[in-house]
């Protein structure tokens, strides 16, 4: 049997997955074999960016030797448009129940990565695996199961002359036979479980930024309870990317989208007190409210190569002078914004942020002495 994906896209690349009647479309399939039990590995190679990232390489982390519980690998991935040397050797894995980041400066390649990892991009050369299996050009040319992977982009890129019960329920209405009513059932328990309810009904347009972030979840973590796995042993199992979920929100929008993040994710606890579905999930991100609510690795990405990579409280105190500097500017872009929002909202929101301001001074003063 097949598993399914959308892949929400960005408005870039919009175009490419505009709504066509069903048949007519080119789906977006994301699947993959069941893995074999004895992978090859070569253990944890992230590049290092000098000798004071050796003590927060991975490889201390984890026992390579383990590696029943990892979903996707990179293995040396390079990617460049046309003259442009993008990814030049990124190697990490994803594992089962993993929360990871991907940070780095503008332009570096994150984005560039997780359409590697959904299979909307082929690597120029290196290798994807995904849970063992090593990937054969794009999503849709392959036919097989095992990881439901959704990308959840920028924009909510919803349809905009669709509903959101629609643009929710988008996956089984194209590709389930599943009846009106149970897709409907679903899409309303999907909604609730992102804490929205009786917007059904409503169009993309007649909604708020935060709100739309919300649908576009709902939609990324529907799935088709109809098919089956190939393999009953190893059932099929989702992973989410986010790439850049709080971008434009206000920072209590952030962190109502960071949360619902965490609330998916089987770790969390839905709007509804259920578990969530989502095995593991990989953020891109340049806010720092992300790093710390939603995310509990972080790999660092520097002009196309994995510079540092480590827990997300490492990433305050590591002494790699890129990973100080991209913190500063972290931090340093949150006190800016705050202050923004400190004049537009007025002394309520001091007071709602003032706790939130003492940590980034008191990290800010440790990190700069
Ligand atoms: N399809 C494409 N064709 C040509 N160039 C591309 C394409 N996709 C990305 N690029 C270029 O590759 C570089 C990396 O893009 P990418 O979006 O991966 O960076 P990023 O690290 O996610 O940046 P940001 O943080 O600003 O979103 C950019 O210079 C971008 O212009």
């Amino acid at each position: 049997s097949l598993s399914y994906a959308i892949a929400v896209s960005d408005n870039k690349a919009f175009d490419s997955f505009c709504y066509k009647p069903k048949r007519e479309q080119r789906r977006v399939v994301c699947a993959c074999m069941a893995p074999p039990r004895n992978v090859e590995s070569d253990g944890f190679s992230a590049t290092k960016f000098n000798d004071t990232s050796k003590s927060e390489n991975l490889n201390t982390l984890w026992d390579p030797e383990d590696d029943q519980d990892v979903l996707i690998e990179c293995r040396n991935v390079y990617k460049s448009f046309g003259e442009k040397h993008i990814l030049r050797g990124v190697s990490f894995k994803i594992r089962h129940g993993e929360a990871v980041g991907i940070i780095g400066p503008s332009g570096t390649g994150k984005s560039t990565v997780l359409k590697i990892i959904a299979g909307l991009l082929a690597p120029d050369k290196g290798e994807v695996y995904i849970r063992g299996r090593k990937r054969a050009g794009l999503i849709s040319d392959e036919e097989m199961s095992g990881l439901q992977i959704g990308l959840v982009f920028q924009s909510a890129a919803l349809f905009d002359s669709l509903t959101v019960r629609e643009n929710v329920g988008f996956l089984l209405y194209e590709n389930s036979n599943m009846s009106e009513d149970k897709i409907s059932d679903i899409v309303r328990e999907n909604l609730a479980a992102v804490g929205l309810k009786g917007v059904e009904d409503r169009l993309p347009s007649e909604l708020s930024g935060g709100m739309k972030k919300r649908v576009a979840l709902a939609r990324s973590i529907i799935f088709d309870t109809t098919k089956e796995s190939i393999d009953p042993e190893l059932p099929d199992k989702q992973v989410l990317l986010y790439d850049e979920p709080t971008a434009g929100l206000d920072p209590i929008a952030s962190t109502v989208v960071e949360d619902l993040i965490r609330s998916v994710h089987i770790k969390g606890e839905d709007a509804l007190g259920k578990p969530g579905n989502i095995e593991s999930y990989v953020v891109v991100t340049h806010q720092h409210s992300t790093i710390r609510r939603a995310v509990d690795r972080l790999i660092f990405l520097y002009e196309g190569k994995i510079v540092w990579q480590g827990m997300t409280h490492e990433f305050t105190t590591s002494t790699n002078p890129i990973v100080q500097q991209m913190h500063l500017c972290y931090l340093a872009f949150l006190v800016f914004s705050t202050m923004e929002m400190i004049i537009k909202r007025g002394r309520h929101y001091v007071e709602i942020k003032a706790s939130v301001e003492v940590t980034i001074w008191y990290e800010a003063h440790e990190l700069v002495g």
